[in-house]
């Protein structure tokens, strides 16, 4: 038998912790901020602030359920096509998910390392804003995130579940759920997203053209690839393709992780008080900044 990867040794791991904890006891504060005791820990955050962060290391921020399990595959395959040797995972990839130890053993590793991430941008170690490291942001619309948020706890069968989706809502507007509050990370995002190390991209944009979003991935991270080089890293990142390994590359969670992929499923959840309480949160939160406009609110979240 394959052995385990590090990825789903960790995940196996979290969901064991996971079956004795309650909801009610999931979380813990670490800076204004509520972290999941399954995934996250007090020492950890603690050893992040010496983390050393190299000018080649390759960041991918987003809040939770955003696309970050996408983006980490295209941007390995990427890496794989121009190192023409496989990108294997050495720890799990969420910098502040692990062990207190996982920043030393990550010291050996070759570059470049690629690291995921659902930390604001102020809480992110002062060594990754001081070395410049590119940083891809993913964004995805508030209300789909929302509604694969939900579906997560409530369908992976050892992650604590809310009571329904309106328990969820609530927690979710009030910032009470893992990571925090999408609106928080949103502003705190906005003001970094033209710095020239940091490049934007969108959920939906990815979902409408999967190669022009790779093309220009590949672009910032200065790799030069052929157009069908492009093309087979776009065929083997589409949901279907990684929904069909994803027992394989993720485990028990896999299948619950590739849910369904698409722009829209908010409007099968959302009562309409709820779309109008969200709206009103979007427009005190975000309407009229960079980020708002790139968001495409209303293509996205408006019937
Ligand atoms: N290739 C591809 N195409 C389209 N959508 C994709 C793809 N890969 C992952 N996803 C969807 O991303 C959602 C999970 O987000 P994350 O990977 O950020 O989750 S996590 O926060 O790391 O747990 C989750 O969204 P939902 O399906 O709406 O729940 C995944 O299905």
């Amino acid at each position: 038998m394959a052995e385990k990867s590090k990825f789903i040794e960790y995940i196996d791991e979290a969901l064991e912790k996971s079956k004795e904890t309650a909801l009610s006891h999931l979380f813990f504060t670490y800076q204004q901020i509520p972290y999941p005791v399954t995934m996250c820990a007090l020492e950890t955050f603690k050893a992040l602030d010496a983390f050393e962060a190299r000018s080649d290391d390759i960041v991918l921020a987003s809040y939770p359920k955003c696309g970050s399990n996408w983006i980490l595959h295209i941007v390995r395959e990427l890496l794989s096509v121009v190192s023409e040797k496989k990108y294997e995972y050495s720890e799990f990839p969420v910098l502040e998910c692990g062990d207190s130890e996982k920043y030393q053993r990550m010291k050996l590793f070759p570059s470049p390392r690629i690291m995921t991430t659902h930390l604001h941008y102020d809480k992110l170690p002062g060594s990754i804003i001081k070395s410049k490291a590119k940083i891809l942001v993913i964004f995805r619309n508030p209300k789909d995130t929302a509604v694969s948020f939900f579906h997560f706890h409530n369908d992976v069968p050892d992650i604590p579940s809310y009571g329904s989706w309106d328990d969820f809502f609530k927690h979710f507007m009030k910032g009470q759920v893992s990571w925090g509050s999408y609106f928080d990370f949103a502003i705190n995002w906005n003001k970094h997203l033209d710095d020239a190390n940091i490049k934007f991209i969108l959920y939906e944009d990815l979902k409408e053209n999967l190669a022009t979003g790779i093309k220009q991935i590949a672009e910032f991270l200065g790799f030069c690839l052929t157009g069908e080089q492009i093309q087979a890293i776009s065929a083997q990142s589409t949901f279907q393709a990684m929904q069909a390994k994803s027992q394989e590359t993720h485990g028990a969670v896999g299948p619950f992780l590739f849910r369904k992929g698409e722009v829209g499923d908010w409007k099968n959840l959302f009562r309409e008080t709820q779309s109008q309480e969200m709206d009103e949160k979007f427009k005190t939160c975000l309407a009229g900044t960079p980020l708002g406009t790139k968001l495409k609110y209303e293509l996205y979240c408006q019937v």
